[in-house]
């Protein structure tokens, strides 16, 4: 039984405006303070940690990364991949920098990547794009000790999207080694009604064939070792937190995978992400433990 579909659009739309949820602030005010706290984290790496800033993974003008790299003079250094969140039509790299704070200082290189948000890209272009960041990385970075995947709200949908993904049509084929999950959206379904469908445009059968949730086969065949965090915000929306349960719930029934369900206590859709700047944060500390480097 999906509670959705029995909504009227001010149900779900009110579902969806993960603003309208926050305990801390107005709806414009932890947008706006999100924004500020994701810009200055990143301005903040940027002052820490080596970069490469612009590194072209594809031909497009938005097809580029951001790497922040660790002084270490360790064999074994992990590597991070950001997606960043906003609908798939707010934010960008440039906000995408900071939960290398924490990381960069125990060895760990952190990838924010860009992508085409709509209305320049669609659905189709965005998971395409993410896809072949991966493959960039993998073949620049090959001395890595693992790669990760970390992405928030619609960046977590991307994730799920990558580690679904069937890399024989690929010149590499990504060892996944673990993957964190905070407060996506993984069967786009219930969103197709909404504002947030009005720039991406998608029709059923786009978001059908983008949903994680139908596609778990796949990824059971391509993560099989992969060590998955669904992680949801306290005060996230119940349908937002029904995404990642129902999620959690399709991997959970899979043999063979490792994932588990974290529901973050005193957080909301925005600062259960906010809060990896700080080296001391619960999701911090399990994303370094997931990587060794606790
Ligand atoms: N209408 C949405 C807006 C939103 O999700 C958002 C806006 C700006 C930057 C990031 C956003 N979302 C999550 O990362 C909301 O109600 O929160």
């Amino acid at each position: 039984m999906s509670r959705w579909k029995d909504m009227n659009k001010d149900e779900l739309e009110r579902q969806f405006s993960p603003s309208q949820w926050s305990h801390r602030m107005s709806e414009d005010d932890v947008i706006k303070s999100h924004v500020t706290a994701l810009k200055e984290g990143t301005q903040l790496a940027r002052g820490l940690a080596q970069t490469l800033l612009n590194v072209p993974y594809g031909e497009g003008e938005g097809e580029k990364l951001d790497v922040y790299v660790p002084t270490t003079t360790s064999l074994d250094v992990p590597l991070v991949i950001y997606l960043h969140g906003g609908y798939w039509q707010f934010l960008s790299k440039e906000e995408s920098g900071f939960m290398a704070v924490p990381l960069v200082h125990k060895g760990v290189v952190v990838v924010a990547v860009g992508y085409d948000i709509a209305p320049k890209g669609n659905m189709d272009v965005m998971v395409s794009q993410v896809r072949r960041s991966v493959v960039s990385v993998v073949q620049q970075y090959s001395h890595i000790s693992g790669l990760y995947l970390c992405g928030h709200s619609a960046g977590a949908h991307l994730a799920a999207m990558i580690l679904s993904t069937d890399w024989s049509q690929y010149s590499v084929n990504p060892q996944i080694k673990g993957a964190f999950l905070v407060s996506g959206i993984y069967d786009l379904l219930p969103i197709l009604s909404t504002y947030v469908n009005e720039p991406l445009k998608m029709t059923e059968e786009v978001a059908l064939r983008n949903s994680p949730s139908q596609l778990v086969p796949q990824l059971k065949l391509s993560s099989s070792n992969c060590d998955i965090v669904v992680a949801m915000a306290q005060n996230d929306s119940p349908e937002f937190r029904k995404q990642s349960e129902d999620y959690y719930k399709a991997l959970e029934s899979t043999e063979g995978l490792k994932v588990t369900l974290e529901d973050v206590p005193n957080t909301d859709h925005f600062n259960i992400i906010e809060q990896l700047v700080d080296g001391d944060y619960h999701l911090t500390q399990l994303l370094l433990k997931m990587m060794g480097k606790s």
